[in-house]
């Protein structure tokens, strides 16, 4: 304990607090055990108190009335006890600082009182403590100061009430009052709650004096160890071992120990070192106040076993001692096991940072982690009653595809109405369309519905650079499925996995994606058809599928989701409406936006909105009104305006004369689209004007020979008002041109509108670029059709745009002034269009709404432009 306590650690820190603690009789302050220590402490209360009135009498520790005084009091110690402990505590006093003092002088006096517990009694008598002695006599005092503790703040408050009870009867009075209060605070059920909290306080620290303070440590296994680990670290700093120690020379070994017969052992460690085990009563005897100082063991070195051996028995032949009391010598190899743990370090460090690489390298993979978990699934598993909230009342449009999917969620919930009637239980559904037109949508919807486990999975997840992964990864899929049926699996962009082999193979193909199409065939036909696992896949390329995934008993059904119709979109706007705020009339607005965004998926519609409630916030506005989604509507589609772009004065009189030839050629054509609105701002994307046109027929699906001449004959309008209005052209039209070749090639090739080629279909393939399907001489007849069908369409318009040069020429000067132009403003330069227009559209475009915006439909190929309605409502450049 002496050298324990000389050294600066905590540990001689914490058995100073620890003995200050047990100390005290009556309670002094506050103070808690070092934090340091906390984890040792089990979860017990250790109530200190800020009493002020009663303090310590300190006890000069050198004082030798006080020695006197210790004498005198009562003991139930042993004589041999009470000698150890004193001199214990004399060693103690000695290497401790003066104001520690009078703490050591309370210990002793308690522990003459009580009586020397056989921990402490041990501890002192042992001259060779060891760590565990430490750490178990640290646990012990700890303990042993809380007891104390404790029965002294039992004893305290018992001394607090005490005094109190001189007011008894007014006490009397007070019990009476709060019974009453009591009966009172049952009815209210908060009052109670409070009192029930207030006893539990009053529980907890029962019968503290006021000022005491009650401090709660909990036992956490994880410090523990660590903490265990750094006391060692310590320990082993400042008591270095067996193995090292006070090292002394041979002459300082002869001088000090041998000869003064101290010596009880010596001990050989590993050929190389000698522990001197000093006997201390010996030291005692021969100087009366060394012995305390004196170290239970130092070390010397030595160079050979032999010659130790040599010197040791010349050295006590010439102290004569007698061969029966020679100094035993005793040989150890001791490995110091600290050391040997500390040579693994750098093998452990390297393990730790392989699986720390490797836990990260495979994190977030759906809790599957490490190098070896890369075969796993990383599909995401979301609980229905926490993760998935969507039902179908989220999933506007699409009526039919809900339809359809409905039956898998009676499926799940009920299987046996299915089964009863020797039904096969569908496995699952292709849900495939346009991309955003909602098919996750729709799957997590059909699994907030069923409220079963759903599985999301991208199909270019099983992808991966090593072999085998794909297939094992799907394996591990399915497994996990079927461990949580009922549930559904959900394969997004299955494409990128279910792409048909045969295509595959051309130019070398890709085993390790054909195996993962294999193993998921495999995993589909293998389920039992009473195992409620539905996989629903999602794809914007149906058309590449392999046709085996897509057979009766795997993927069942094949959902297709197009683009909403006005309908539809009027209903996806109204779900994605209900978090903006807005004065609006609901249902116009539906309406008028639905009216404005033909051609658009569900996912354009959501962001329409979002971008609406953004352009909004911007500039501040206590609502979102019809601009807003006017302005989102236009950016969406166009791009954002290019204020930069600055056009020469001559460019925008070309621009603006090149949009009023469309818009009059839409406002005088039977068949063609109205205009809806211009604009010579240019936009992203190099739009250098934009014009945005009504469906003059509404949602069309079908078109007529007139509908694509006039749409074909509109769309050559901008260059034939150039060409009537200004010397020479510009390159503004190309794009004009390209959509105007289409519409004819489209004409001629697939809708059999020309009567010298016939009824016949070629397919646009672009494999059949060098081969063609067709003769030279087909070809050439091709080329003089559309030719033909263009040169049509030109003159049409070039008749229309020559005889309204005029309202060409006031539009054009219009827009160069105004630089966007509306309906309104039409109706206003032009009159009235000379056709009736559409209801459903022209509904919402009466001239009460202000300005409005038509946006194009995405027109990727020909067929699909011409295949709607045909319109051309992209951004001219
Ligand atoms: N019918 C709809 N009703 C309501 N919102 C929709 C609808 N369709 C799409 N959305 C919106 O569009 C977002 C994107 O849809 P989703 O992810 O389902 O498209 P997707 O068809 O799976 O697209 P992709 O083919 O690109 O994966 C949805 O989160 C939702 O906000």
């Amino acid at each position: 304990m002496a050298t324990f306590l000389r050294r600066p650690g905590n540990l001689a820190r914490f058995s100073r607090r620890a003995t200050e603690h047990i100390s005290r009789t009556i309670p002094v302050s506050t103070r808690v055990p070092s934090p340091s220590f906390s984890p040792f402490i089990k979860s017990t209360h250790i109530q200190t108190f800020t009493t002020t009135g009663s303090k310590c009498q300190a006890v000069p520790p050198n004082d030798p009335k006080s020695e006197k005084k210790g004498s005198q009091e009562k003991s139930i110690l042993n004589e041999q006890d009470q000698k150890n402990l004193d001199a214990f505590v004399k060693t103690v006093e000695n290497r401790i600082p003066e104001s520690q003092h009078e703490a050591l002088h309370q210990m002793r006096k308690q522990l003459m009182r009580d009586g020397l517990p056989p921990d402490v009694k041990n501890f002192i008598e042992k001259r060779d403590a060891s760590l565990m002695d430490y750490l178990r006599m640290m646990r012990f005092l700890l303990k042993y100061s809380n007891e104390q503790a404790s029965k002294d703040a039992a004893e305290e408050a018992a001394k607090f009430f005490d005094k109190t009870q001189d007011g008894k009867e007014s006490k009397a009075q007070r019990d009476d009052q709060g019974k009453e209060n009591d009966s009172k605070d049952e009815s209210d059920p908060e009052k109670k709650k409070e009192k029930e909290e207030q006893q539990k306080k009053k529980k907890q620290g029962a019968n503290l004096p006021p000022g005491a303070k009650v401090f709660e440590f909990r036992f956490d296994p994880a410090s523990f160890l660590v903490t265990s680990l750094v006391t060692y670290y310590i320990y082993r700093s400042f008591f270095p071992g067996e193995s090292s120690g006070r090292e002394i020379t041979w002459q300082e070994f002869r001088a000090n120990y041998l000869d003064k017969g101290v010596v009880e052992k010596l001990t050989v460690l590993n050929h190389s070192r000698v522990r001197v085990e000093v006997n201390r009563d010996a030291v005692a005897s021969v100087q009366s106040d060394a012995s305390a100082s004196q170290p239970a063991h130092v070390f010397f070195s030595i160079g050979s076993v032999d010659s130790f051996e040599m010197k040791l028995e010349q050295a006590q032949n010439q102290l004569g001692i007698p061969p029966h009391e020679r100094i035993p010598v005793a040989y150890v190899d001791e490995v110091p096991w600290g050391s040997a743990l500390l040579s693994f370090a750098p093998t452990l460090l390297l393990f730790a940072g392989i699986y720390w690489f490797s836990r990260r390298a495979g994190g977030g993979a759906g809790g599957q982690s490490g190098i070896f978990g890369i075969g796993k699934s990383r599909a995401k598993k979301f609980n229905h009653e926490s993760d998935i909230k969507i039902k179908f009342s989220d999933v506007a449009g699409m009526d039919e595809a809900k339809v359809e999917i409905m039956e898998f969620v009676s499926f799940l919930q009920q299987p046996e109405r299915f089964q009863r009637l020797g039904a096969k239980i569908p496995r699952g559904a292709i849900l495939s369309g346009p991309p955003g037109t909602g098919k996750t949508l729709l799957a997590k919807a059909t699994a907030g519905e069923s409220g079963v486990p759903f599985f999301s999975v991208s199909g270019s997840e099983f992808v991966e650079m090593f072999v085998g992964v794909g297939p094992s990864r799907v394996r591990d899929l399915f497994a996990n499925a079927r461990k949580n049926t009922p549930c559904i699996i959900f394969i997004d962009e299955i494409d990128a996995i279910g792409k048909s082999r045969a295509k595959q193979n051309f130019g070398g193909g890709n085993d390790e994606r054909e195996s993962t199409l294999n193993q998921i065939l495999t995993e589909m036909d293998g389920f039992n058809t009473s195992e409620q696992v539905v996989v629903l896949a999602g794809t914007n390329r149906p058309d590449v599928l392999d046709k085996a995934l897509m057979r009766p008993g795997r993927f069942d059904r094949h959902i297709a989701i197009d683009r909403p119709t006005m309908d539809g979109r009027k209903q996806i706007f109204r779900v994605h409406l209900k978090k903006i705020v807005t004065d609006e009339n609901m249902e116009y607005l539906e309406g008028r936006l639905a009216a404005l965004t033909p051609g658009f998926a569900g996912a354009d519609i959501a962001n329409c909105v979002n971008e609406a409630a953004l352009v909004a916030a911007r500039e501040n506005a206590e609502k979102v009104v019809m601009k807003h989604f006017e302005q989102a509507i236009e950016r969406v589609i166009g791009g954002l305006e290019k204020k930069s772009l600055v056009l020469s004065p001559e460019e925008k009189r070309t621009v603006a004369y090149h949009e009023a030839g469309h818009a009059v050629c839409g406002w005088y054509f039977k068949w063609a689209d109205p205009l809806l609105k211009v604009s010579i701002i240019p936009r992203g994307q190099g739009a250098l004007g934009y014009a945005q046109y009504l469906p003059a027929g509404g949602d069309t699906y079908l078109m007529n020979t007139n509908q694509l001449m006039d749409r074909m004959a509109m769309t050559l309008g901008g260059r034939v008002s150039e060409e009537l209005h200004f010397e020479t052209v510009t390159s503004g039209a190309s794009d004009d041109f390209n959509k105007v070749t289409s519409m004819a090639t489209a004409m001629v090739t697939k809708f059999g509108m020309s009567k010298k080629l016939g009824y016949i279909y070629y397919e646009e393939d672009p494999q059949q670029q060098i081969h063609k399907p067709f003769s030279e001489d087909t070809a050439r007849s091709i080329d003089i059709e559309v030719r033909r069908i263009i040169d049509e369409a030109y003159k049409q318009c070039r008749d229309l745009l020559t005889e309204k040069k005029a309202e060409v020429g006031i539009v054009a000067e219009e827009l160069l002034s105004k630089e966007v132009l509306g309906r309104d403003d039409m109706i206003r330069l032009l009159g009235p269009r000379p056709y009736p227009e559409s209801g459903e559209f022209a509904k919402y475009f009466d001239g009460k709404g202000g300005q409005t915006f038509a946006p194009p439909e995405p027109a990727q190929d020909p067929e699909e432009t011409l295949g709607k309605d045909g319109r051309d409502q992209t951004p001219i450049p």
